[in-house]
């Protein structure tokens, strides 16, 4: 047990959880500072609010008191040896931690104490901060859903017929433009190649079409990478559909106009807000509660919000999983007669080989303006076939793609390891020519042609160990040996935290390069303006030649290989398969048993939040 993970302070149940690994030090000394503050020194009420901290930290907005067993342990104590079972802890009763909160002067409701900094609703225990975000993305989205935009029909029935002149019935994709058009909140979500941003850009002409070209367009993504994605993909498509040739993506942050200092932490606000007509936001999975209650905080209340993503992929790396809420949220709102009118041909349509009709559940959330895209538009499909068969809990059919020797996909035994060697020794190789050469967008590229994905960082199948398993089979082919601590062309770095001043973003990915003059410079792929720093400015930073899939979200790769943990690990679950899956552009390669396979994709990910909830 690594002595620095377990609170000193921390006594009797909270001292067992943290040995456990359930709780962190952190958790430990954040309850009892609270109860502290507070005067509260119930021991099953401290841990409440340490498991709440806990799963605040681990992607949850609030802590379930119904599902409170259900914790998995800290992934470094699995990694420091046997399992630990959650059951046979010493769990205080249900009723005496309900009792004890609902008595507690730590709850909000309850008895007046100096500090309330939790608040229990229905069942869910807050740490008041997030109830507040909570209740915030709440209102705005009931508020923005009351209004419904006027629309002129025959310009909009004009508009879909000119932008999807194809279009057989049903079409998803003419739903969605159409969704955008008729409503201040649109949430189009949908699998990879789904045609997410071929939508973003008919959307956007559609709005152009009926408002004008003085429309003001504000495009962002949560990381600089995928904002740069975004901005390629509408640009590549303005021709066509009519946009202007230089609409430029930015990231959330900038949008919102962040800084470092003042009053405020974001420029745009509640009381000054974002100066545009439409907001479109690409990669919303990986937008955390904070930030979406910062966005639609900020967004002018008569603007349109165009929110586009996966739900499916893992969340973001902060509390809250925003995106799959608002797909999942209850509806109960106003119809929309004109949508109705607008794309009456789809609702009317039945199944069609290519597309499947909207069933009732779906037909009753296009009022909150959530619409899923279902057909995959790239060649070689199975890719997305695998993902959907993860997605949805197929391990057989799963299996059968896997093995089916299609050119796209392929599954290994763990020790069968000479492909992953040979792509491994290739693209470092192609990446270190590049770089030596000072070709700083070719060196991207070539990093971009492989990665080594892993379930977890530490262990005998994380990422670190594979990382240099990855060295050495490069130093036994080429001779040069790699130290990881020192600069060197073609090396392969992964930022580890938002540095917004430097503007590298948590799981941006680069490249070391020979600049002109033969000196050293970190390049980040920033489309086909690659950001450039001198490694001095880069403060975390590691040389990465396998990542976490944590790690690889809002990036593709070509060739992607993940190896799976041993079976019995919990560290794999169904959603970081899906995603590691989808990172692949031409080949996904799966390393490891059957057993681990089918038992990552039964294993789900369950996030507490509100926002689900009537
Ligand atoms: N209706 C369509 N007709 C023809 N081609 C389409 C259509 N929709 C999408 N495509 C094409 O399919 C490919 C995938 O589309 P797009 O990039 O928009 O998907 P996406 O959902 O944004 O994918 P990802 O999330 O992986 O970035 C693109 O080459 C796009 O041009």
């Amino acid at each position: 047990m690594t002595e620095v993970r377990v609170a000193q302070r921390g006594k009797g149940l909270l001292r067992a959880f943290n040995e456990a690994g359930v709780l962190d030090a952190a958790d430990v000394h954040v309850a009892l500072r609270l109860g502290a503050l507070g005067g509260e020194n119930s021991e099953p009420v401290l841990l409440a609010t340490a498991l709440t901290v806990r799963a605040v930290r681990s992607g949850s907005v609030c802590l379930d008191l119904s599902r409170i067993r259900d914790v998995a342990v800290d992934e470094w104590a699995v990694a420091d040896g046997e399992e630990i079972d959650v059951a046979a802890l010493p769990w205080p009763a249900d009723e005496v931690i309900r009792a004890g909160l609902a008595a507690s002067p730590l709850v909000a409701g309850g008895p007046a104490g100096p500090l309330r900094p939790l608040r229990m609703v229905d069942d869910l225990l807050y740490l008041e901060k997030y109830f507040r975000q909570e209740q915030t993305v709440r209102n705005v989205l009931d508020t923005r859903a009351q209004d419904l935009p006027e629309v002129d029909e025959v310009e909009l029935a004009s508009g879909l017929a000119h932008l999807f002149p194809d279009a057989q019935a049903p079409d998803r994709q003419r739903i969605a433009a159409a969704v955008a058009a008729t409503n201040r909140t649109a949430v189009i979500v949908g699998g990879p190649g789904t045609g997410k941003t071929h939508t973003v850009a008919r959307v956007l002409a559609l709005l152009l079409g009926q408002h004008g070209p003085r429309l003001r367009i504000g495009l962002a993504a949560p990381t600089g990478k995928a904002a740069a994605r975004l901005q390629e993909a509408v640009r590549d498509q303005a021709e066509y559909v009519g946009l202007p040739p230089d609409l430029t993506a930015m990231t959330l942050h900038r949008m919102l106009g962040w800084r470092r200092a003042g009053a405020t932490r974001f420029r745009y606000n509640a009381s000054n807000h974002l100066p545009y007509d439409v907001v479109v936001v690409d990669e919303t999975s990986m937008v955390s509660l904070t930030m979406m209650c910062r966005l639609l905080e900020a967004v002018r209340p008569d603007a349109r919000l165009v929110l586009v993503g996966d739900p499916d992929q893992l969340t973001s790396v902060d509390a809250g999983a925003v995106l799959a809420d608002l797909v999942k949220r209850p509806v109960r709102l106003p119809a929309n007669p004109v949508l109705a009118r607008a794309v009456q041909a789809d609702l009317q349509a039945t199944d069609d080989p290519a597309e499947a009709a909207l069933s009732e559940r779906e037909r009753n959330r296009l009022g909150a303006g959530v619409i899923r895209l279902s057909r995959g538009r790239r060649f070689g499909g199975e890719i997305a076939r695998l993902a959907a068969a993860v997605r949805d809990d197929r391990p057989d059919e799963a299996l059968e793609i896997l093995r089916s020797g299609a050119e796209d996909v392929s599954f290994v035994a763990p020790d069968d390891l000479g492909d992953l060697r040979k792509d491994v020794i290739v693209s470092a190789e192609a990446v270190t020519a590049a770089a030596d050469e000072g070709d700083v967008v070719h060196a991207l590229r070539e990093s971009e042609q492989h990665r080594l994905l892993c379930a977890h960082r530490d262990g005998p199948h994380g990422a670190s160990w594979w990382a240099r398993m990855s060295m050495d089979w490069i130093g036994e082919t080429t001779g040069r040996r790699i130290d990881p601590d020192r600069w060197y062309p073609g090396q392969p770095l992964l930022v580890t935290a938002n540095d917004y001043e430097a503007r590298i973003y948590n799981g941006d990915t680069g490249v070391v390069v020979r600049g002109g003059e033969g000196e050293l410079v970190a390049a980040f792929a920033r489309g086909e303006d690659p950001l450039l720093l001198h490694p001095s400015r880069l403060s975390s930073v590691q040389t990465v030649y396998a990542m976490t899939i944590h790690r690889s979200q809002g990036s593709q790769y070509d060739t992607v290989s993940v190896v799976l943990p041993a079976e019995g690990s919990s560290l794999l679950t169904r959603e970081l398969l899906y995603t590691a899956i989808t990172r692949a552009r031409s080949h996904v390669r799966i390393i490891g048993t059957e057993d681990a396979l089918r038992e990552g994709i039964a294993r789900q990910v369950l996030r507490a939040s509100g926002l689900r909830r009537e």
